[in-house]
């Protein structure tokens, strides 16, 4: 097929043909479609007896299972097959309903536009059990959403998965840890195992036994009370709804008439305090971690509080309500989209608790930035929150108060100064309410053991956009920090103004023929990464991007992880560039330009900047070299400009390009980042023509002479000059480098093809339907709620948006 005509087919039929192949017949797309889903064939018998519909052949064929659909099951939302995996359609009237309880019960896996897939999985329903749902209603839920029946397996598979959580329970009380439960056979259950057994501080075979501190529990629509409080909270699922006042007093009541409850517990040595929890994971009873911070009265109170102007969003509330449901601080993670504003829902927990708070970043530009959102945000007194980094060490003055630091401050013992180890000494000698651990997908597991151990905390609220981690260790998580407590829908908060929506493409720069024979020639790997990142295509897209989109009035991020590219691309077009080693006071500089100077209106940045760089002038992206296939970089770079400023102005989009050079490696790391942008809903169109590129006689490398220097000056650079830039505490570090970024198990993403102008509202289809802004209308949906002072009642429940 021409190309043009290749082109035009991706377009229509809104799926990708990579380079040099035909088109799949729609035979073939079907063929491949059953074998991605790993499709069973249904039995002839099952084809007679089963109503048999568009959808049928992506589950798996259960004999035993009875899986006609319901007779209303157009009402219903729901496929569930009997491996968990559920699709919910979003174009059902009960879409928010459905959605609202998947997101508590099940992992989301991809929420393209009229589909979404989660995946029901032990961390799921352990995190549904830690936030309240019980198992029967969990069943009984899923039921009136399916189409069909619920097969045996799930049920089987829900049943025995929650049947075991949430009995035990990990608790800190004057910096000692305990593992605690109401039944004592539980504990003796995991006092036989030998790994726990070894892990115990103290040496008397019984258990410490004790009055259970009195809690005002209370029930939120739609959840249940913590574990402990289960008659109740079956109680709560039939009774009339009541108001959270009238629902704690009769809990006091009740409370006053029945005998004391007991607690019983054992103590476990701080330093293995990881190990029992991952132990405990693994045999099935996985601890939940809770801190009944308004009954704490060894440690002092944090004189801290939302100011008035702060006005948390309903899907910060909604997160913030899973972790505060039963009046105590519940451990677990916190996913928001980049851009979405996680800082404050950190800072809101903080006032929540009431207690003293350690934050850790990746980096002391985000210690920075937190520490000047802690005093935007709340009326901490300044004197009271202290940073801890290599350039200043600090602590505050009365019992209680904040730190920031970074994980590196805090886990690298190696070369520690008198005043680095002073601070230490004061984070290690007492006990924090709460930890606050940002961007907690990249931190190792074995450098957040030594977070854990360093600081006795009381609770941990892990935030992240990306819950994925390309070496598959982000389910360590789930013990280090704790459930994933809430996930907010990317495509939902930017349709209500809270993200900017984003064109996406992905450009296609031919390799000019000097550079492509060269790439061809057996070279190092650096070499050819070298020769694709500074092809003269590339560049002269990039400066035609450049061009076109400051002339709109964008202010432009231009992003190259290899430093050697930033700095010819940036001082051939004249732009100012950071990178690791540009010193802060000329970073700070440089930002301050780009966001208040009309002349500068392009920065270029390595990937310093890919993460909590606070720039809502932002509103064009541009991606000239990127680490392998790495998604996170991909999101947490996109995140960049979902926080533009202008993204309620009526029509307005942002602009995510990544430029690749056509027919090398480029192309393949290119799908395996976008694949999870891809799964949030984002869709890539491919331009394979600048439209007017050819007809700019100014562009860089022009002539032939220039482009044969450039060429010169490429095979001259050493192979070190296309190697990964290494920064001082950073995190994400060269691990990905090591799997080559590959996505394991998203390969597909799909892409379409398209011209600049269709991006940008010319012609295109999707310009028309983003165009209908409906900014307007659902700015009023940015709710305003008094969080703090719901949980303060102890009434802390989500509001329905
Ligand atoms: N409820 C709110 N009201 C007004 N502004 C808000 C609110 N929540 C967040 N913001 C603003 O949104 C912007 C993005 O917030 P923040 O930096 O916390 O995002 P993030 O989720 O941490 O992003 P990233 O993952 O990219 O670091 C900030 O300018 C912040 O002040």
């Amino acid at each position: 097929m021409p190309p043009k005509r290749k082109a035009q087919a991706a377009v229509d039929s809104d799926d990708y043909d990579s380079p040099g192949e035909e088109a799949l017949s729609d035979q073939e797309t079907f063929d491949k479609l059953k074998e991605a889903f790993d499709v069973v064939a249904m039995s002839k018998r099952a084809r007679a007896t089963h109503a048999i519909d568009q959808a049928s052949f992506l589950f798996k064929k259960c004999d035993q299972w009875d899986a006609a659909l319901k007779p209303d099951h157009a009402s219903r939302p729901l496929w569930i097959d009997d491996a968990g995996r559920i699709i919910l359609e979003s174009f059902s009237p009960v879409f928010d309903e459905a959605q609202d309880f998947l997101i508590n019960i099940a992992e989301p896996q991809s929420r393209v536009s009229r589909m979404h897939e989660y995946t029901l999985t032990a961390h799921s329903l352990f995190a549904a059990v830690s936030v309240g749902h019980s198992s029967q209603e969990i069943i009984q839920k899923l039921n009136e959403f399916s189409k069909t029946a619920l097969s045996p397996s799930v049920v089987a598979f829900i049943e025995k998965s929650t049947s075991s959580f949430g009995k035990a329970k990990i608790v800190l009380k004057k910096t000692l840890s305990y593992i605690e439960s109401d039944d004592p056979a539980i504990l003796q259950r995991l006092l036989r195992d030998p790994t726990i057994a070894s892990c115990r501080a103290d040496t008397t075979d019984g258990l410490i036994k004790e009055a259970a501190p009195k809690i005002g529990v209370m029930a939120i629509p739609g959840t249940k009370m913590a574990a402990g409080a289960n008659q109740l909270a079956q109680s709560a699922a039939t009774a009339e709804p009541q108001r959270p006042d009238e629902m704690i007093a009769s809990l006091r009541e009740e409370d006053d008439d029945e005998e004391v409850a007991q607690v019983h517990s054992f103590q476990i040595k701080s330093e293995e305090r990881e190990k029992v929890i991952k132990r405990c994971q693994d045999i099935g009873l996985p601890l939940t971690e809770e801190y009944d911070f308004n009954n704490d009265e060894v440690n002092a109170k944090l004189d801290i509080d939302l100011r008035p102007h702060a006005q948390i969003r309903y899907y910060q509330e909604k997160a913030l309500s899973k972790m505060f449901s039963n009046s105590r601080a519940r451990s677990g993670i916190i996913v928001l989209p980049c851009g979405a504003g996680k800082t404050l829902v950190g800072i809101t927990a903080a006032c929540g608790v009431k207690k003293s708070v350690i934050v850790l970043c990746t980096s002391a530009m985000s210690v920075v930035q937190w520490r000047a959102e802690f005093l935007k945000w709340s009326n901490i007194s300044p004197e009271d929150i202290a940073v801890f980094t290599s350039e200043s060490k600090n602590r505050f003055p009365r019992n209680a108060g904040i730190i920031i630091s970074t994980y590196t401050m805090i886990t690298s013992t190696r070369n520690r100064s008198y005043d680095s180890e002073k601070v230490m000494e004061f984070i290690r000698s007492r006990e924090w309410g709460l930890l606050i651990a940002d961007e907690v997908h990249v931190v190792p597991a074995n450098i957040f053991k030594k977070v854990t151990y360093s600081i006795a905390s009381h609770s941990k609220l892990g935030l992240t956009a990306t819950l994925l981690r390309e070496d598959d260790k982000i389910e360590d998580l789930n013990f280090l920090i704790g459930p994933k407590l809430y996930e907010a829908n990317w495509q939902e908060l930017s349709e209500q103004g809270h993200i900017a929506k984003v064109q996406c493409a992905e450009v296609w720069c031919q390799m000019t023929p000097e550079f492509y024979t060269e790439w061809l020639k057996p070279s190092s790997v650096q070499k050819r990464a070298l020769l694709s990142i500074m092809n003269p295509r590339k560049f002269q897209a990039c400066q035609f991007l450049i061009d076109y989109h400051e002339r709109r009035g964008d202010k432009i991020i231009v992003f190259s992880d290899n430093v050697y590219a930033l700095e010819k691309y940036a001082r051939k077009l004249n732009k100012a560039y950071i990178y690791g080693a540009t010193p802060q006071a000329e970073r700070l500089r440089i930002l301050e330009n780009f966001q208040h100077n009309e002349m500068v209106n392009t920065i270029f940045l390595s990937k310093i900047g890919d993460t909590s760089l606070d720039l809502p002038e932002a509103t064009c992206l541009i991606q000239i070299s990127s680490h392998y296939g790495s998604r996170r970089q991909e999101a947490q770079r996109l995140g960049r400009i979902l926080r533009a400023k202008r993204r309620n102005d009526e029509g307005f989009n942002a602009f995510f390009y990544s430029l690749v050079s056509k027919d090398t490696d480029e192309m393949f790391y290119s799908s395996k980042r976008q694949a999870f942008l891809v799964d949030q809903g984002y869709a890539f169109k491919v331009i394979t023509r600048l439209e007017g590129l050819e007809q700019r006689p100014d562009l860089a490398f022009s002539s032939p002479q220039d482009r044969r220097e450039l060429l010169m000056d490429v095979l001259l650079a050493k192979d070190t000059d296309a190697d990964e830039e290494k920064i001082a505490g950073d995190m994400f570090g060269s691990k990905y480098a090591s799997t080559g970024g590959r996505a394991k198990k998203k390969n597909g993403v799909r892409r379409t093809a398209g011209t600049l102008s269709e991006l940008s509202g010319g012609q295109d289809m999707a310009y028309i339907e983003y165009n209908k802004s409906r900014n307007k209308d659902l700015k009023a949906k940015g709710v305003k709620n008094d969080f703090l002072r719901k949980l303060q009642r102890g009434s802390a429940g989500a509001k329905k948006k």
